[in-house]
């Protein structure tokens, strides 16, 4: 890690947006204000880049890819695919990947684009004033943006405080595999990485509190991944509520409310993840902290009077993945130069000073085998609204895979014709997602989708039959 600050002196000059975070939100919001033409500050405490590109998205599919590509080629036929993976060489491709964990070569980005890091915790200590622990005060003329991300919650359970748990960090950047592991929830963070380490050789048993895995996407695609894990050794226990956990011969002892007792090697918190607002200095400004930071299209916090005080990514809790974090940022960054600018900013939707996608077409890829690719809505949200489900049954499909199973929804308006979401499950589904986007974003009618025929033979074919099952 690179800990040098950028600053020479104690003295932060005073500039036009202080930026405080600098994950991969922060640094776009920093970067497209330094477009508009705006002097800016972005304050980072850990290392310029933030949980993406080093205990998160990176890291996570570091470690899943070697064991997606070597599933992949077993399921062809007359590919000669002996052998497992190589651990020592996942971890040293996944150690390049995150850099080594040295933010140097973000920091040298970050000052080609013009944009002033300075190193510290910083926090609001009034309006357009941040203060830089160690540091001092920096004022900005214009704009406040808070894009501090968000931490994992740990749940109360009796004991854990005692236990020596990972959270997401090190279950991206560990070098040893366990020889057991369990992992506690079944969102995201808990399939993708019960995959990982059960493919890298680890003993993995998932508890997941509620009835089914990835309880925001359709019931089908919990069902796939679930039956993804089993196939690769994971004991998946759905409706388990653990009620004590305490440490055990070097390990964790973990009790449920079952009566069932196991003891691991490691125990993965995966339970979810809280916005960074505590010791941000939220009160200073009269918002109350610890929970999310509220904005509306433009990334403005409610609550806060000025038009000064923004926000962006996971600490809005509004669609808590990078590329929306990221495309927040940039409509934050833009509006800000223009308020600078003294122009008269008006969000309307769709347009570049709105978040529009964030309600209408969020985008998520959950990198397990098989895939999760979604966009929009999951489910139909009322009458007019119709669930197309089919089966991935096309030869694009079966050519890829040996015994290809997958399984596609679009959810359509019926009045406007027009698709509102889409959800496909499969290998490799995750490249089918941006077409469904774009179908939403454009408001594309299902009659002229129709003439946006899929190459033969792919994957994409689906498409074609799902219009066919709507009725076309
Ligand atoms: C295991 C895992 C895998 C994931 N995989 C994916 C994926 O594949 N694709 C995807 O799109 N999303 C993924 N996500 C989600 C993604 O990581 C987050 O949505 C994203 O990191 C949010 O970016 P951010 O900039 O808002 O916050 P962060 O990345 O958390 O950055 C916030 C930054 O602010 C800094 N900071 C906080 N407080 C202060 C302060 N007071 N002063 C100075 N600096 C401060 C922090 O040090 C940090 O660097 C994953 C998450 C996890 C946990
Ligand atoms: N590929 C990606 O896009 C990706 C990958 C990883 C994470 N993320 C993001 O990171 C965020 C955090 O992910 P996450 O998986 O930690 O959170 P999550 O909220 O998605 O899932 C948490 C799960 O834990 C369960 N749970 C809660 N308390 C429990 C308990 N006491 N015992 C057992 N289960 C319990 C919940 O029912 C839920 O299923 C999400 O917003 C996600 O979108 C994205």
């Amino acid at each position: 890690m690179n800990t040098e600050s950028t600053e020479s002196t104690e003295d932060i000059e005073d500039t036009d947006v202080v930026v405080i975070g600098g994950g991969a939100v922060g640094e776009n919001v920093a970067a497209r204000a330094v477009r508009g033409g705006l002097r800016t500050v972005l304050v980072e405490r850990e290392r310029l880049g933030g949980e993406c590109s080093y205990w998160a998205c990176i890291p996570s599919k570091a470690l899943l890819r070697p064991g997606n590509a070597l599933a992949a080629a077993r399921r062809v036929r007359g590919v000669r695919s002996e052998g497992g993976l190589d651990e020592q060489a996942v971890f040293r491709r996944r150690d390049a990947f995150v850099s080594h964990w040295d933010d140097g070569g973000q920091v040298r980005w970050a000052e080609d684009a013009g944009i002033t890091v300075v190193r510290g915790t910083a926090r609001l200590s009034g309006e357009r004033e941040v203060t830089v622990e160690g540091r001092g005060v920096v004022r900005a003329a214009h704009a406040v943006v808070v894009c501090t991300g968000s931490t994992p919650v740990v749940p109360q359970i009796p004991g854990i405080a005692d236990v020596p748990v990972w959270t997401s960090r090190e279950a991206t950047s560990a070098s040893t595999v366990p020889q057991s592991l369990a992992v506690l929830g079944g969102g995201v963070v808990g399939v993708e990485m019960a995959q990982a380490w059960a493919r890298l050789g680890a003993r993995v048993e998932l508890l997941e509190l509620g009835d089914r895995l990835l309880s925001h996407l359709p019931g089908f695609a919990g069902e796939a991944v679930a039956e993804g894990l089993r196939a690769d050794g994971v004991r998946v226990r759905l409706g388990t509520a653990v009620s004590r956990v305490a440490v055990a011969g070097g390990g964790v002892r973990i009790e449920s409310d079952d009566g069932s007792r196991i003891a691991v090697e490691r125990l993965l918190v995966a339970t979810g993840r809280k916005p960074a607002t505590t010791g941000l200095g939220l009160e200073t400004v009269g918002l109350t902290p610890g929970g999310r930071l509220s904005v509306d299209d433009t990334g403005l916090v409610s609550g806060v009077d000025g038009r000064w005080l923004y926000a962006a990514g996971d600490v809005t809790g509004r669609a808590p993945v990078t590329h929306q974090g990221k495309y927040a940022a940039r409509v934050v960054g833009d509006v800000v130069a223009a308020r600078a600018r003294g122009e008269d900013v008006r969000p309307e939707p769709w347009s570049g000073y709105a978040a529009t996608a964030d309600h209408r077409a969020a985008t998520q890829v959950v990198f397990t085998d098989p895939e999760v690719a979604s966009v929009g809505l999951p489910e139909p949200g009322q009458e007019s609204h119709r669930a197309v489900d089919l089966d991935v049954a096309v030869a694009g499909a079966a050519l890829h895979a040996d015994g290809y199973e997958g399984r596609a929804r679009l959810v359509v308006d019926t009045e406007r014709e027009i698709v509102l979401g889409a959800t496909f499950v499969g290998q490799d589904v995750a490249e089918l997602l941006h077409a469904a986007t774009v179908a939403i974003v454009g408001e594309v009618p299902l009659r002229r989708l129709w003439h946006a025929v899929p190459a033969f033979p792919t994957i994409s074919e689906v498409w074609l039959r799902l219009l066919e099952e709507y009725g076309l």
